[in-house]
């Protein structure tokens, strides 16, 4: 038996779908995306939309579900944010002309990581793709926005990758076929898997420096780093094939260097709340405290910034003095900022060739608004903002050609007309003349025909249906001349049309699609003259975006009392009146406090009762410190910076149970890669670092892991503990200062003071803590009693303190080379030949 035919139609789309298997195929019918069989059933499934069937197709009925055109980006946008790709096939035939189905194409492939449209975006985030490559221990990586066409890539070891993932938080992940890390599979982010063959280093080159018009990849610094460009190349090829145009925005690489920026681990970005708190959420964070921005462009800007602070001085100065001179100013950029849309974006919407009319406009009006913005910032006096100024239009070619050739406030689709503007090009004016003068000529006729007939009733109008027609009420329709022929019968009307009503009508008609179509041609061509300025808007919109950000940085300085921090090049972490810049704006009297660290006082041991605040201040260091490398004044009263490499924390309790590691085993991985990395350079944070484990084991721990970093990393170290054993470290070393957060008793209740001060504290406090947080008096009395049975059992066993100054290391030997080897051999295994050589051989080491 032979399985029955699929319908014409049907192969069209098997043979469409065949090409993109993987992904969910939109496939346009009239006013209809429809999904067949499995996407059917998927797209039902994850957008809650009817599946329904339609007829048969190869002797099966098809399993069908539609999305309506005008709702697509909606549709999309739900799909797109569940880490779903999506092919879009539109009719690209003519309809009227075509034999079997209307031909269709996939004209373009939306994918997490490679949206541009202003509805499926965020605004305030960069939507990254990022392709992983790696080659023997080397981490090649490439990213690209194509919403604002930057394209990095950096290359550094394997084992910065969890990290790397971190900063960059991308919306979708390119992989090579057979990369099998687990580091993957705990993550949520949409993977796609290439062939191995994508991330070839030979070929990308060809592929990149083709696109680049280059001749090699020298000038972008990349022609060194072959892993990363194996990954740029995989990735460039992918987003060519999603969009179906050249992405001409994409205009340089560039190269991230690992060593000008402050390294901070992906705990420590958690942990800080840049962006995001513990929980997911986007406030309270430091983004949320300090983004006053106008513009998209400069949230985003700033989230970059907070993610990537950098490590010259030198840069960083340009950045504060800027900083200075906005104080008097960001006011007024501000306010004229607001007038600007996200050029960015829609920079590359043009380079796609997908902008709208209105992107187009908004354009226009923003490189208006710009010019006032650049007489402003123009009058102050900072190196860096003089090189912005300098990017900010002034008399740009392209506003001027968008003024002509753009309707103030054109329509939204370009296909309903009424985008081009008046006066730009003369068939156009004088087809729309004809489209108005209609109103003059019907209302002529009208007149004419009511004298000529004597009928005063008689009406002539028109409707999208039926076109021009004459209408006469039914009562005098006997009235009517020969030359009226009937168009349409009404209950009490009748429409007829004329012989030169029908000519005016043909003209009329040709005359708006006429119109149609060279308003089309039209705006193809304006996107044409805008290509070449494609590059010189995208620098514009970087440059609006650093002006955005400084200003709000001006402004929260002023708004909340922060100071220009003061960089040197020794030893020197010291802030005076520090304060904790989320924490105080969520208290009603926020306690400043100082730190000081320097090459003689190097690890702050700090105790204190719980709720006391200890966590607050170490983190308001770190965030001070943070705050500082990106050009940002800071929530204290003096701060002074020594030359700073890496931000590493280790805070909290958080199970990672997706990747398969306890409380406790997190807590121990992070300390390692610390202890592994921290250098004198480095800022650490440790709180309370072995509660993870049992008391004994966690104090232990904690007491050799301060060793470590007072010994060994000697690096800048805030280690917040509940062990007051260790508080003794302060008499054993000199780089080793006690503090603690002060609180006092008052009538069976705590009072915190949230105040460090020198020395270890005094007693714990914890069952009064306790108390506070409403444990009930019963458990808090018999804690108490129990408490007392402790402290009475450890004074009489007078056990000699472990932590006691000085302790003496039983280091145990290293155990003898043939020892070692006795121990690895399996005597069973050997032969009688074998067991006399291992006896010479053993004889022999021995000697
Ligand atoms: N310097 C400060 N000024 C005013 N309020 C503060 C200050 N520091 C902390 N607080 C308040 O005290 C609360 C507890 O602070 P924090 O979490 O830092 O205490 P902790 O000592 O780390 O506690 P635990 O040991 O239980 O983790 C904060 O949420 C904040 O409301």
């Amino acid at each position: 038996m032979t399985t029955p035919q699929h319908t014409p139609m049907m192969q069209q789309y098997l043979a469409l779908k065949r090409d993109h298997a993987d992904k969910l195929l939109f496939y346009r019918m009239g006013d209809f995306y429809e999904l067949f069989y499995d996407d059917a059933e998927k797209a039902a499934r994850l957008l809650d939309i009817t599946l329904t069937a339609r007829g048969a197709s190869g002797g099966q009925p098809v399993k069908m579900a539609g999305i309506p055109y005008h709702a697509a980006e909606g549709y999309l946008a739900r799909l797109v944010k569940m880490g779903e790709s999506v092919a879009i096939a539109e009719q690209i035939g003519d309809p009227a002309t075509s034999k079997g189905p209307v031909e269709r194409k996939v004209v373009r492939i939306v994918t997490p990581g490679t949206l541009t449209d202003a509805a499926l975006l965020d605004d305030k985030r960069d939507n990254l793709v990022l392709a992983v490559n790696m080659h023997k221990g080397t981490l090649g990586l490439a990213w690209l926005s194509l919403a604002s066409g930057e394209f990095k890539v950096m290359q550094t070891s394997v084992e910065e990758l969890h990290s790397e993932l971190e900063r960059l938080k991308p919306a979708e992940l390119l992989l090579a076929d057979d990369t099998g890390l687990a580091v993957f599979d705990s993550l949520g982010t949409p993977r796609k898997k290439l062939p191995p063959w994508q991330f070839d280093t030979e070929s990308s080159t060809l592929a990149l420096t083709r696109h680049f018009g280059t001749r090699d990849l020298a000038g972008f610094g990349a022609d060194t780093l072959p892993v990363a460009v194996g990954a740029a190349g995989a990735l460039l090829e992918y987003v060519k094939s999603t969009q179906g145009v050249n992405p001409a925005h994409i205009a340089q690489l560039s190269v991230e260097e690992p060593g000008e920026l402050i390294r901070m681990d992906a705990a420590t970005r958690r942990n800080l709340e840049l962006t995001e708190t513990i929980r997911g959420e986007a406030s309270p964070t430091l983004a949320s405290l300090l983004d006053t921005c106008a513009t998209s462009m400069g949230s985003r800007m700033l989230r970059h910034w907070l993610h990537h602070p950098i490590r010259r001085h030198d840069k960083l100065l340009r950045r504060q003095q800027a900083v200075r001179a906005l104080l008097a100013a960001h006011q007024d950029i501000h306010t004229q900022l607001r007038e600007v849309a996200d050029i960015e974006r829609i920079t590359a919407r043009v380079a796609l060739r997908t902008a709208r009319p209105r992107d187009l406009a908004a354009l226009r009006d923003s490189l208006r608004a710009l010019s006032g913005v650049k007489a402003i910032a123009a009058t102050l006096d900072a190196p860096l903002l003089a090189e912005l100024v300098q990017l900010l239009p002034a008399d740009s070619p392209v506003e001027s050609l968008l003024a002509t050739a753009i309707l103030p406030e054109p329509a939204t689709f370009l296909r309903d007309g009424g985008v081009i503007n008046h006066g730009y090009h003369a068939d156009l004016d004088e087809l729309r003349a004809i489209q108005t003068d209609c109103g003059d000529f019907l209302l002529a006729l009208e007149l004419r025909e009511k004298e000529r007939t004597g009928i005063s009733t008689l009406k002539v109008e028109f409707n999208r249906v039926h076109g021009f027609y004459i209408e006469v009420s039914k009562a005098q329709s006997d009235k009517v001349p020969d030359d009226y022929r009937r168009r349409q019968t009404l209950k009490n009307a009748e429409r007829y049309i004329t012989p030169e009503l029908k000519t005016f009508e043909d003209k009329a008609l040709s005359a708006q699609d006429k119109s149609l179509a060279l308003e089309k041609q039209l705006y193809e061509a304006v996107l044409d003259q805008l290509a070449p300025h494609i590059s010189e808007l995208k620098l514009m919109a970087q440059a609006v975006a650093g002006l955005d950000v400084l200003a709000a940085f001006a402004e929260r300085a002023q708004t909340n009392h922060y100071v220009q921090p003061l960089f040197v090049n020794e030893t020197r972490l010291e802030i005076i009146g520090g304060r904790h810049p989320v924490v105080e704006a969520e208290v009603e009297r926020f306690i400043a406090n100082d730190t000081r660290l320097a090459a003689e006082r190097k690890l702050l041991l700090i105790t204190g009762p719980n709720m006391g605040g200890k966590s607050t201040y170490m983190r308001q260091n770190a965030l001070i410190t943070l705050l500082a490398h990106i050009g940002s004044f800071v929530p204290a009263e003096r701060a002074v910076l020594g030359q700073i490499d890496r931000i590493f924390t280790r805070i909290g309790a958080s199970d990672d149970l997706a990747g398969g590691r306890s409380t406790f085993m997190v807590e121990m991985t992070e300390t390692a890669n610390i202890l592994n990395n921290a250098t004198d350079k480095s800022l650490v944070l440790m709180d309370e670092v072995g509660r993870g484990t049992s008391t004994f084991d966690g104090l232990a721990l904690a007491w050799a892991i301060a060793r470590a970093l007072i010994e060994k990393s000697r690096a800048y170290t805030l280690f917040a503990t509940h062990y007051f054993e260790l508080t003794s470290l302060a008499g054993e070393y000199n780089s080793v200062a006690n503090v603690h957060l002060s609180a006092v008793e008052h009538k069976d209740r705590i009072v915190f003071l949230h105040h460090v001060e020198d020395g270890p504290a005094s007693q714990s406090y914890g069952l009064a803590v306790a108390q506070l947080a409403g444990v009930p008096p019963k458990v808090i009395r018999e804690a108490r009693r129990y408490l007392t049975e402790l402290e009475n059992e450890s004074a009489a066993r007078a056990q000699p303190d472990l932590f006691s100054t000085p302790v003496v290391i039983q280091h145990e030997p290293e155990p003898h080379p043939a020892v070692e080897l006795l121990a690895d051999t399996d005597v069973d295994d050997l032969t009688p030949r074998q067991a006399l050589e291992l006896l010479y051989t053993l004889k022999k080491m021995t000697k």
